[in-house]
């Protein structure tokens, strides 16, 4: 079943009786749970990205954010739930689905021969693109994140920064409605940071929706307009930056969820001087 994959971000759509559907949400993920043998990485998320939001996913190392983002965009098959991208099941509709999102994985792997410029023209003509738009785009994307004057340098000698951004770059590449990024400053240099918190807040700004996975708590304070916090699997909760934060500071309130505390370190007798 389909809601409604046309209707524009953000809007209330009206049927000819008068009343409206709610706006379709730019991510719908329900009951998503994936093992790995025996380890049970995700045992229940839930998330529900509202169309024109800018949507914070956080949570300890491990809790199983990346796996649920996998499956959210249908990169992974989940064990049970559903996803659905502006109403679009995942995996009943993919090609439909992943038109519309740009992602970054966490890790994610690249043709480590290819120039950056090579590698955003290659996608941009696998993504139907004629050979003009798709150049276009390459030099413009390459442009905005600083990585115009790599030349002819191959994708597996760029470091970990480069990546992260050349990575970024293939997510925008075929101008998506929502971005699901994982991690997207981890690495990343302060002006290119700055660079691509501007970028993100310009495409919220012109009625895209973005999803964000960050162990910065400032940063997804500043940005992000609701978050989700997952724990050992689980969503523990989700809302508006205020229904999660419950009037702490977004650090306070997630190390209340971890039932964690930093004021007394218990530093091993060996490692003291
Ligand atoms: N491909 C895999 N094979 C086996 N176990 C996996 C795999 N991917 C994830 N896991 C396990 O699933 C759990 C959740 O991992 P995941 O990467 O989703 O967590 P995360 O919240 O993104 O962590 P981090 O903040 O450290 O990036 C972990 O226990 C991890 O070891």
């Amino acid at each position: 079943m389909t809601e409604d994959p046309g209707h524009v971000p953000g809007t209330a759509s009206s049927r000819p009786g008068g009343g409206a559907f709610p706006p379709v949400p730019a991510l719908h993920a329900t009951g998503l749970r994936r093992s790995f043998g025996g380890t049970v990485a995700v045992d229940g998320v839930d998330l529900l990205v509202p169309a024109g939001s800018f949507f914070g996913v956080v949570g300890p190392n491990g809790a199983g954010k990346s796996t649920s983002l996998l499956m959210a965009v249908g990169l992974l098959r989940p064990d049970a739930g559903t996803a659905r991208i502006f109403g679009v099941d995942v995996w009943a509709d993919p090609v439909r689905a992943k038109r519309m999102v740009g992602v970054l994985p966490d890790g994610l792997a690249l043709p480590e021969r290819l120039t950056g410029r090579e590698l955003l023209h290659y996608l941009g003509r696998l993504d139907g693109l004629d050979g003009a738009s798709a150049a276009r785009r390459a030099d413009d994307l390459l442009r905005l994140f600083g990585l115009d004057g790599t030349g002819r340098t191959a994708v597996g000698e760029y470091s970990t920064g480069m990546r992260k951004k050349i990575g970024l770059a293939t997510a925008l590449l075929n101008a998506p409605r929502l971005l699901v990024l994982d991690e997207p400053f981890e690495a990343v240099d302060p002006v290119s940071g700055a660079v691509i918190r501007g970028l993100l807040e310009r495409f919220v700004a012109d009625g895209g929706s973005v999803v964000l996975s960050s162990h910065s708590m400032s940063l997804v304070e500043e940005l992000c307009d609701r978050v989700a916090v997952i724990v050992a699997g689980r969503t523990a909760r989700e809302g508006t930056l205020d229904e999660v934060r419950r009037g702490e500071s977004l650090h306070d309130a997630f190390a209340g969820l971890l039932g964690a505390s930093t004021a007394n370190v218990e530093m091993p007798a060996w490692l003291r001087r």
